[in-house]
């Protein structure tokens, strides 16, 4: 396999694959890479390391996305609003959707080619609950810090947040919410398993956050693409500033730390029933995969991320966005002097804001003819 790091710009083999290109696999398999695919973006899953892959390859291939209009979010809190995305350039339909949006499996249907994979990624309840509580900050909405909210989180959920509309959500089950679970619901364990029955058979792929490498593996094999695909620099890592370093974060290795768990994988019980089913899918998928296969491409994959890294970048930046989100940045890379035009190394190193931003522009270009 051809692993040097090109530049779509540089010599014909260093060039990206084309879409039509069939992949050989290891086992000798060949297949012809999908291109086609819905991502439910779950907030605070690891989900912009994953969209980073996503928009590498979509923008490498030139292919439509499925963009908002303005910001992040594609909208639609109770239905998809068509208005909020940018239209698809005239005869093309669109390809990737990538970004913040709520599963809204019919519409989505409708609008994608039929052959689209529908793939999300999830994360363990209480570790996804407190990352979303420190992000968003969600002791300014409740009142009190995570310890104390969840000591009686149906108390401060009722008064602050049941009637609340939006998007944006941490209330309860915040990944049932993002993958279009009602809130409402989240009381009924019989509307709960039953929505993990349906997310069961529209999803080809559910990825889970603490078996990251596995789940790209997989990913890899649904879609038929090529290990350089999936290659991943981690984003949106949080660094603590100042003095409130490690308030709203889940401590481990003690036993109010278990309890504080314990309490928000409680309160949690539909994430937490959702992540159990999808672990052991997840596993199931992995065997028949087959271990020494998988741990292999793992070992090969963190070599090819490690010659990336050092090839494309030089160091790490922290962003602050302690001006919204608490005393905390986000780790962001330094592109290599000599690397800024590299599109391989640009695209690697971009963040989600600038890669949307980017990708909406290009997008517009497009419309424009
Ligand atoms: N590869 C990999 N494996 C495991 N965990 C990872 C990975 N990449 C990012 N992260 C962690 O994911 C959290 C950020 O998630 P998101 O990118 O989904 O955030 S966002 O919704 O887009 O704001 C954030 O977690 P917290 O620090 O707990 O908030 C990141 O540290």
């Amino acid at each position: 396999m051809d692993t040097r790091i090109g530049d779509q710009k540089g010599s014909p083999e260093m060039a990206p694959k084309r879409v039509s290109e069939s992949v050989t696999s290891q086992t000798g398999t060949t297949c012809t890479p999908a291109r086609d695919v819905v991502y439910i973006k779950v907030h605070k899953t690891a989900s912009s390391t994953l969209q980073n892959i996503f928009y590498r390859f979509g923008d490498e291939k030139d292919l439509t996305f499925m963009l908002p209009a303005n910001g992040f979010y594609v909208e639609g809190v109770d239905k998809f609003k068509p208005s909020g995305v940018l239209k698809p350039p005239p005869g093309k339909q669109y390809n990737i959707l990538a970004n913040h949006a709520r599963f809204f499996y019919e519409d989505f249907k409708k609008i994608m080619p039929a052959d689209t994979k529908f793939v999300t990624l999830i994360r363990e309840a209480a570790s996804h609950f407190s990352s979303v509580y420190s992000y968003r900050v969600l002791k300014r909405l409740y009142k009190v810090e995570l310890e104390g909210f969840s000591l009686n989180p149906k108390f401060y959920f009722e008064k602050y947040d049941l009637n609340r509309k939006g998007r944006v959500y941490g209330g309860r089950d915040p990944e049932l919410y993002d993958l279009g679970f009602d809130k409402k619901d989240m009381n009924s364990s019989t509307k709960v398993d039953n929505y993990i029955k349906f997310l069961d058979k529209k999803m080809d792929l559910v990825l889970l956050t603490e078996y990251f490498f596995e789940s790209v593996i997989l990913l890899k094999d649904l879609m038929c693409w090529d290990l350089q695909t999936i290659v991943h620099l981690n984003s949106k890592i949080r660094v603590p500033l100042g003095k409130e370093k490690g308030a709203n974060t889940l401590q481990t290795n003690s036993t109010k730390a278990d309890a504080l768990t314990n309490r928000l994988n409680k309160w949690n019980d539909g994430d937490f029933k959702m992540y159990d089913h999808f672990n052991r899918t997840l596993w199931k998928k992995i065997e028949a995969y087959g271990r020494d296969r998988m741990e292999s491409e793992i070992a090969e994959l963190k070599d090819l991320t490690q010659r990336y890294e050092d090839e494309c970048m030089s160091g790490i930046k922290v962003r602050d966005i302690s001006y919204w989100s608490g005393p905390i940045g986000l780790k962001e890379y330094v592109i290599r002097k000599g690397k800024e035009q590299n599109m391989t190394c640009k695209r690697l190193g971009m963040s989600e804001p600038e890669f949307v931003d980017y990708l909406q522009k290009k997008h517009k270009t497009r419309l424009q003819g």
